[in-house]
């Protein structure tokens, strides 16, 4: 992506309109609106002082990549609930992207972003236009974390989105830090960069918005055509069926791969028991939609999305509908097996 530095003059404008303030409901203090670090610091130096003596509190940090929906505007309630300060980032990270991705046509609709961050009680927006240029030389790598599912799809992806989060994070400097469920892969990768590299901040994972029809609300959802919005269900109906086999499995179900049709499994976990159940529930399901290609089902502990056979686990599905890749994903619980693994 190609980005034209501001000149001096237009940063000194920048500066002087630092604290731009976008429509805000009454009786609450208007969003500041920072496109750069500078603006930033001003920006949160600001809401320190608003604070008086007492000092300001914990603040929260919400990260999007904008064009906001009823999914993010839950996390920034979440945010607004637990926090003193609340501040949004809205940034389409290049460094997450690979080549031939949605980078370009990414959404972005920031006056209407900025609507939902006012009705939502928002404290600052930080909406850079760029936030490293150059391209950082050294980068965060999500280690094995960032090579499955998600990541064995989207190369570099995840170590594009710490590399970003980091950033973010030292900017904004938060006590609590809001992402959403709906994005799994990326909230383990976070969390574990937060622990192993000792961020000091509490990460703090959001529940899956959905509309009534259980498709995962995602900005992406604006590339579907009626027809394709119809076929994307198969994901989360998949992941129901997934649910309701884990809930009425035998915790003994000899269910193995071995009796999984070549059809139904093309890229066979080794699973066994009920999380075979599971695997074989959720299939069928998506084996039966019209337009939806699969690239991944798979069930994995929460923890590290390692093999799981018992206990609390993820079952993780990612499909291209058109042109437009979603993903989702549900918790569920596997009975203790035979062995009470
Ligand atoms: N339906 C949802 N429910 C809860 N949180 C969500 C939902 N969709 C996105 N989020 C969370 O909002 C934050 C910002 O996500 P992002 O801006 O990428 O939105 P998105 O809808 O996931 O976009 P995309 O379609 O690109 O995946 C992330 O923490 C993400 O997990
Ligand atoms: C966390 C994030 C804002 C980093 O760019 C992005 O991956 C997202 O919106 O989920
Ligand atoms: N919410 C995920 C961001 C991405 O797909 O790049």
């Amino acid at each position: 992506m190609s980005t034209v530095l501001p000149s001096a003059p237009e940063r000194a404008d920048a500066a002087r309109s630092a604290l731009r303030i976008a429509p805000s409901a009454p009786a609450r203090p208007a969003v500041a609106f920072a496109r750069d670090r500078d603006e930033l610091r001003a920006a949160l130096d600001a809401l320190d002082r608003r604070a008086g003596p007492t000092g300001r509190g914990t603040r929260a940090v919400v990260m999007t990549m904008g064009a906001l929906h009823e999914g993010h505007a839950s996390l920034l309630r979440a945010a607004r609930e637990r926090a003193d300060q609340v501040v949004a980032t809205i940034y389409v990270n290049p460094l997450q992207f690979g080549a031939g991705e949605d980078l370009d046509r990414y959404p972005r609709t920031l006056d209407a972003d900025l609507s939902i961050c006012a009705r939502e009680g928002v404290d600052v927006v930080f909406a850079p236009a760029i936030i490293h240029d150059p391209k950082p030389l050294v980068r965060l790598s999500a280690g094995p974390l960032g090579e499955v599912l998600e990541g064995a799809s989207r190369p570099g992806h995840f170590d594009g989105m710490l590399t970003v989060v980091a950033t973010l994070l030292h900017l904004t400097r938060p006590d609590l830090a809001f992402f959403g469920r709906k994005d799994a892969q990326q909230l383990v990768c976070i969390r574990r960069m937060v622990a192993d590299l000792a961020f000091g901040v509490t990460v703090v994972g959001v529940e899956t918005v959905r509309e009534p029809d259980g498709l995962a609300l995602s900005s992406r959802n604006v590339y579907l055509t009626p027809e394709q919005r119809g076929q994307a269900l198969a994901l989360s109906r998949a992941l129901r069926a997934g649910a309701a086999a884990a809930d009425t499995a035998p915790a003994d179900a000899d269910l193995t791969d071995a009796d999984l049709t070549d059809a139904t499994v093309a890229d066979p976990p080794t699973a066994s028991g009920p999380a075979a159940a599971v695997l074989a529930a959720a299939r069928t399901v998506l084996d039966q939609a019209d337009g939806v290609d699969v690239d991944y089902l798979e069930l994995v502990s929460p923890d590290d999305l390692g093999p799981v056979t018992a206990g609390p686990a993820l079952l993780l599905v990612a499909a291209r509908v058109g042109s437009t890749r979603l993903i989702d994903n549900i918790s569920l619980t596997l009975p203790a097996d035979r062995q009470g693994a």
